[in-house]
């Protein structure tokens, strides 16, 4: 079983793999509450996290930051009062990739 938290991101590029379907099911078991969507066409991972005001949800949204900017792998955030909804996918491959189940992993793990 791979420890999606232990993993650091690939660098994103065009003719990178999708994830399959068997990568998806062993995922997805790891991750706290993350939807499977579909928008545009793209397949992506999403979830809105609740907090007790905008200023809580501010903060965690700073932690994102940090940790894309680390990870060099970027979400879409949508910060309101009280809740912070993130939504990974990778955009060079109009998809999802291993990378963005690392990423749901270490987004649970900045709570
Ligand atoms: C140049 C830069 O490294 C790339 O554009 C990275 C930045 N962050 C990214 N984040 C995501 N989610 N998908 C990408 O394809 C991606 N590409």
């Amino acid at each position: 079983m791979t420890d999606l938290t232990g993993k650091t991101c690939e660098v994103c590029r065009i003719g990178a793999p999708l994830a399959t379907q068997a990568e998806i099911d062993e995922f997805m078991p790891q991750l706290q509450a993350w939807e499977l969507v579909e928008i545009d066409g793209i397949k992506r991972l999403q979830k809105t996290f609740k907090f007790d005001n905008f200023a809580n949800a501010l903060s965690f949204t700073n932690k994102i930051g940090a940790l894309c900017e680390q990870e060099g792998h970027h979400p879409a955030i949508l910060t309101e009062w009280g809740r912070v909804t993130v939504t990974w996918w990778s955009h060079k491959i109009k998809g999802l990739h291993v990378n963005d189940f690392v990423m749901a992993a270490k987004t649970d793990a900045l709570l």
